[in-house]
């Protein structure tokens, strides 16, 4: 297998990654694949008692991710992909399948089964070739395949097994660890592919496009004819067969999952096969059968006729749901103890008790007391036996990292501004919802005008402490040296500015933004001596952009109105040449907007914009006429798209 001539034959094909999985993407990221992605609203509902063996599950349910987006793309009038590939990785022990965990006991049960065994984790893989046929149908084939790797576990303490269920790791992951980051020294050894437990099997799929694209023919959907490769071994690909097309209004029964699973044939390569089926666009809301299956409501009539609803909670429905009352309280609880200075009292003097630590902060010590417990039990402090009967307490690396205020990587700003404006911006929330406005006048009135400098500057503050977050992740996100010249639109301290010209050395930095805003943000250069970084005042929305070949829009277009985005859009389009960049950071919503939350939740708080998905943001650059090349969800405050000037 020749690796790159395998990912070249890809190249100008639309492949799409329906996985919502940032470490897939960056495995295939990594292995030099261009690729959208589009996460799979298929639920992981499928049964499992219905499978014969555990890799059958995560296979299925890797066709049912790729099918989906593969029916929905054409539909929400996106192109229809060339390629797209869905994957499920599970774990198996003792006859388990484990998925991600509910909550953090769900993850406890998981790991300890873990405890001193070897286990398996498979990921099932589907690859779906898909060739548009006219306004309403889709011919597909299909393949997959699955991979096994057998790790083993050491065996763990409780203690540990709490250790690391606090660290957040396990609750996206499989199993409930993630063997790339802490998970692996959980681990005694792996056998097999390493990056199959991470998420994908990347050398099993590259020899499925070495069989895919060198060593056979499909079938050719125009002409319906199987054909075989004679220089390699037979590959039976099943002949067309307009039977497995899917009637518009399936029944669950006549389903693609059952067709699929009934007309499975013998293949090479594990479990592949690649058959022509056709699928009517119209049958995208069709996938919905597994929910029937796996519902947990009974109806019940009660004495007087009425049907009563009963749904049996699910196992960490409470705790989400005590999570999201209880939310607010821990959010204030952070703001009230940055607020008093609490991270940077702890960072100079470590392991000061509850009384001392009132002192310091001027605060009574039952209050102090009581704050002080409320931050360990939220993660943010933890308490170190000092020999005395009264502990000690100490920041963890998290508030250490973020909460100082003279840590590189502060958010105390940020953390200020949530408390002073946009704290009492949510209390006004259900008028918000009602009125259908933002309620930043109704609490920004009650402002005195001569603060009016004092809250610029604190949001200054607030962004620019973000920014810094942020800035690594959107800087590093692409390949960007091929530019030369930027201009950050709206660039406000030039924290991204900076972090640009870190990363990219043959890069310089116009920021442009409104002349107080320059004015304001002096203070915030003076660390830096970079002359790559100049500021340029000016409103984007009326004066020259300054002449650049690559245009940076950070958290910019989500609070514009649909006029104004398409203004700056159409001036910015007007200022580039064909091949010019535009470097998009947002944060991205999944593409059925059910997350993730801090998009969502932060759009309660807008007043004229909206958020959006990284495919709405890409079709909106494209009417400017701009063609996204990469899209990244980066794991951070937000995520990039990388898109050129056609
Ligand atoms: C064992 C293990 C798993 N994982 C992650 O576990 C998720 C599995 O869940 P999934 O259902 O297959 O995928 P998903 O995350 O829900 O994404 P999607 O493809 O959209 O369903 C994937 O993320 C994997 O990387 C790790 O990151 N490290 C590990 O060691």
């Amino acid at each position: 297998m020749v690796l790159n001539p395998v990912i070249s034959k890809l190249s100008g094909k639309l492949v799409v990654l329906a996985s919502s999985s940032p470490r897939r993407l960056e495995i295939l990221r990594n292995a030099g694949l261009r690729f959208e992605v589009v996460p799979s609203w298929f639920k992981e509902t499928l049964k499992k008692g219905l499978f014969k063996a555990p890799h059958e599950y995560a296979v299925e349910t890797a066709k049912q991710k790729a099918l989906e987006v593969a029916r929905r793309m054409p539909i929400k009038h996106l192109k229809t992909p060339d390629m797209v590939i869905g994957a499920d990785t599970i774990v198996t022990v003792d006859g388990m399948i484990l998925e991600k965990p509910v909550d953090k006991q769900d993850a406890y049960r998981m790991l300890s089964s873990l405890s001193g065994k070897e286990h398996s984790v498979f990921t099932g893989v589907a690859i779906v070739l898909c060739h548009e046929k006219d306004d309403d149908e889709l011919d597909y084939q299909m393949i997959d395949f699955y991979e096994e790797t057998k790790v083993k576990f050491a065996d763990l303490s409780q203690d540990m097994l709490w250790e690391y269920i606090n660290s957040g790791e396990p609750m996206d992951k499989a199993g409930g660890y993630g063997i790339q980051a802490l998970g692996g020294m959980l681990v005694e050894y792996v056998h097999g592919d390493f990056l199959n437990v991470v998420g994908f099997p990347l050398n099993h799929f590259c020899k499925q496009l070495d069989v895919i694209y060198n060593h056979c023919s499909f079938v050719n959907p125009e002409t319906t004819e199987s054909v075989y490769d004679r220089h390699s071994s037979p590959i039976l690909i099943e002949q067309k067969d307009t039977s497995t097309s899917i009637p518009r209004h399936s029944s669950p029964s006549a389903s693609p999952l059952h067709k699929v699973c009934q007309r499975r044939c013998a293949y090479k390569c594990c479990s592949s096969f690649a058959k022509v089926n056709r699928l009517s666009k119209q049958d995208a809301g069709e996938i919905k059968l597994h929910n029937s299956e796996t519902t947990m409501l009974s109806v019940m009539r009660s004495g007087d006729g009425a049907v009563i609803d009963q749904t049996e909670p699910k196992k960490g429905d409470l705790g989400l749901i005590c999570e999201l009352m209880d939310g607010f309280k821990a959010s204030k609880a952070l703001f009230t103890a940055s607020k008093f200075g609490l991270f940077d009292v702890l960072h100079k003097k470590p392991g000061l008790d509850a009384e001392q630590i009132a002192q310091e902060i001027k605060a009574s010590v039952k209050g102090t007391e009581t704050l002080l417990e409320a931050c360990v039990s939220l993660g943010l402090l933890k308490t170190r036996d000092t020999g005395c009967p009264k502990p000690g307490f100490e920041n963890t690396d998290e508030a250490s990292c973020f909460l100082r205020s003279d840590s590189h990587f502060s958010l105390h700003a940020y953390i200020q501004h949530c408390n002073d404006t946009l704290w009492p911006v949510f209390a006004h929330l259900e008028s918000a919802v009602r009125e259908g406005t933002s309620q930043h006048g109704k609490v920004k009135s009650s402002t005195e005008i001569c603060q009016v400098i004092i809250l610029q500057l604190r949001f200054m503050h607030a962004m620019h402490s973000s920014a810094k977050v942020a800035a690594t992740a959107v800087a590093t996100a692409f390949d960007l040296s091929s530019y030369k010249t930027a201009c950050d639109v709206g660039g406000c301290t030039g924290a991204i500015a900076y972090e640009l010209i870190k990363i990219h050395p043959d890069l310089s930095v116009a920021v442009l933004d409104l002349p107080a805003v320059v004015e304001m943000s002096a203070p915030f250069q003076r660390q830096h001596t970079d002359k790559r970084v100049t500021f340029k005042a000016g409103d984007f929305l009326k004066d020259e952009l300054p002449k650049a070949d690559l245009y940076v829009l950070v958290r910019i277009l989500h609070d514009l109105t649909d006029e104004k985005l398409h203004i700056l859009l159409r001036r910015i389009s007007d200022a580039c040449t064909p091949g010019c960049g535009l470097l998009l950071s947002e944060i991205f919503l999944d593409e059925n907007r059910s997350g993730p939350s801090r998009g969502l939740l932060q759009a309660l708080s807008m007043s004229e914009g909206k958020q959006r998905s990284a495919a709405e943001y890409s079709r909106l650059l494209k009417g400017h006429g701009f063609i996204t090349a990469q899209v990244k969800h980066t794991n951070s405050l937000l995520d990039a798209m990388l898109c050129t000037k056609a």
